[in-house]
C-alpha cells in the first residue's frame, strides 16, 4: 500500500498472508482474506500451480513470530475457470483456497463478510485497502500490515478514456487514483474493505491490478475483483468442494 497507515494490529482480523516456499525460505506473495473456518479468497494471479503454499492466520508484523497467529497449508486451491493469466483486464481474477485443516476464530482471527450478490456501490464511497504490499512504486513490502483510505471510482469515472478505459469491466471496482494512494504489488489477492450501511464491515474487492507505468499514478486507480459478482461462483466450489 502506497502512503497508508500501519493498522492497528488484527483490526482486519480476516486478512491473511499467503507465503511460497522459496529454497526453503517462505516469502509474502499476495493478501487474501479468510472467508469460512476452512476456505480464503484471493486473487487468480496469485497462485502459481508449480509453487507450495502457506496461509498465514492472525499476522500484523510479518518479521516476528506472532502469538496467536497460525500457519495452514492449503488441501486444495481453486482458480476462476475463466481467469486468463495473459491478460489481467478480462477478469475473474478471483481463486479459493481450501485450508487442510479449520482454523478457530478468535479476536485475531475471524472471517470477512462477502457482500450481497450485485452489490455495486457508489462513487467516492469510502472503502479501505489493506495490504503489506509494497510501500512505494519498485519500493520494498511492508513488515506491518498497512491500511488506506481509498474512496471507490464507480465504473462510468473509471472507465473513461483517460482513467482505465475498457480495460476496466463492470465485474470489477475502482479505488483511488488520486495519484497518490494506491495499491502495490504484494497486496494483490487482499480485500477492499468497505462498511455496509448496517456499519459492517464487508470484503468488497480482491485486489488485482495497478498502472503498469506505477502504483499511484494518476486517473489508474487500484482496480480490484468485486466481490459481489461472484457470489453464486464462491457458493458452487465451497459447496462442491
Ligand atoms: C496484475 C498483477 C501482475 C499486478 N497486481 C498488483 O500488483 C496488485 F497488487 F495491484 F494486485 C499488477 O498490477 N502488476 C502491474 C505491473 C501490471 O502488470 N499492470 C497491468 C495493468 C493493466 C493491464 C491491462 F490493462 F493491459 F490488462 C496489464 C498490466
Amino acid at each position: 500500500v502506497v502512503n497508508g497507515v500501519e493498522a492497528r494490529p488484527h483490526s482486519w482480523p480476516w486478512q491473511i498472508s499467503l507465503q511460497y516456499d522459496k529454497d526453503g525460505e517462505w516469502r509474502h506473495t499476495c493478501g487474501g482474506s479468510l472467508i469460512a473456518s476452512n476456505w480464503v479468497m484471493t486473487a487468480a494471479h496469485c497462485i502459481n500451480s508449480k509453487l507450495s503454499y502457506r496461509v498465514f492466520v492472525g499476522k500484523h508484523d510479518l518479521v516476528e513470530e506472532e502469538a496467536g497467529s497460525q500457519a495452514i497449508r492449503p488441501e486444495k486451491i481453486i482458480v476462476h475457470e475463466k481467469w486468463n493469466p495473459i491478460f489481467v483486464a478480462f477478469g475473474n481474477d478471483i481463486a479459493l483456497i481450501k485450508l487442510s485443516q479449520p482454523v478457530s476464530v478468535s479476536d485475531q482471527v475471524q472471517f470477512g463478510c462477502i457482500p450481497p450478490a450485485g452489490t455495486v456501490l457508489p462513487n467516492l464511497y469510502p472503502c479501505y485497502i489493506t495490504g503489506w504490499g509494497r510501500l512505494s512504486t519498485g519500493g520494498p513490502i511492508a513488515d506491518k500490515l498497512q491500511q488506506a483510505l481509498m474512496p471507490l471510482a464507480d465504473h462510468a469515472t473509471c472507465s473513461q478514456p483517460d482513467w482505465w478505459g475498457i480495460a476496466v469491466r463492470e465485474t470489477m471496482v475502482c479505488a483511488g487514483g488520486d495519484g497518490i494512494v494506491a495499491g502495490c504489488n504484494g497486496d494483490s489477492g487482499g480485500p477492499l474493505n468497505c462498511k455496509n450501511s448496517e456499519g459492517v464491515w464487508e470484503v468488497h474487492g480482491v485486489t488485482s491490478f495497478v498502472s503498469a507505468l506505477g502504483c499511484n499514478y494518476e486517473k489508474k486507480p487500484t482496480v480490484f475483483t468485486r466481490v459481489s459478482a461472484f457470489n453464486d461462483w464462491i457458493d458452487q466450489v465451497m459447496m462442491n468442494n
